[in-house]
């Protein structure tokens, strides 16, 4: 969904920015250097949930200082609305996970129906423990059953958040900063 560019950046100037790059890249940090203590003897396949999950695991991954293999899957339910639907699962992971630790490395944990679904397969197609890593998990008592983060950059309020990956009607993934869209 294409928007006219002043209504695009009028969005970002109207919003509110709850956390800003400089908290993002310190979050970042401390999310990376407890990774390293609890999974630098794992040999872990790393996913990145795409599309959101991709700014924080481009800056997550170089501070894990172990070796690794990347690999990416294709999971939404959102489809630019603030609501969450059926999720739409475009790439599944690919890759031989019978014994693996895995790392699933995304933006959010809203609901959490998302990342539930995506630990409910891994663990399906055999994987021996499956980790979850967010930037944020986001403040309310809707979350599915039995999903919680292994690791969380921050915990931000119940609010429509775009930045660092996180889209308002596609727009503003690119930022590091993180902004609540005004009014919602
Ligand atoms: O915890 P939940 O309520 O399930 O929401 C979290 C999911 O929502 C976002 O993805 P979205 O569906 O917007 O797709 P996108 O990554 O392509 O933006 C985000 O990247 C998470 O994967
Ligand atoms: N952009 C965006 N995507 C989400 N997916 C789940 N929650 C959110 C949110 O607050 N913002």
């Amino acid at each position: 969904m294409t928007m006219e560019l002043p209504e695009a950046r009028t969005i970002l100037d109207n919003a509110d920015c709850l956390h800003p790059e400089a908290e993002v890249l310190a979050a970042l940090d401390q999310m990376g250097e407890q990774m390293c203590k609890a999974l630098a003897h794992t040999n872990p396949v790393v996913y990145t949930v795409l599309n959101g999950g991709l700014i924080v695991a481009g800056h997550l991954l170089p501070r894990l200082k172990f070796p690794l293999e990347m690999a990416y899957l294709h999971a939404t339910r959102y489809r630019n609305e603030t609501s969450g639907g059926e999720l739409d699962w475009k790439v599944k992971p690919r890759e031989d996970l019978r014994g693996r630790t895995v790392v699933i490395v995304d933006d959010i944990l809203d609901e959490g129906h998302t990342l539930a679904a995506i630990v409910e397969y891994c663990k399906q197609q055999g994987a021996s423990a499956v980790h979850v890593a967010v930037l944020i998990d986001k403040k309310h008592d809707r979350k599915a059953v039995g999903i919680k983060a292994d690791f969380v950059g921050m915990e931000v309020e119940d609010r429509f958040l775009f930045g660092c990956g996180m889209d308002y009607q596609g727009y503003w993934r690119n930022t590091l900063a993180v902004y609540a869209v005004k009014g919602l």
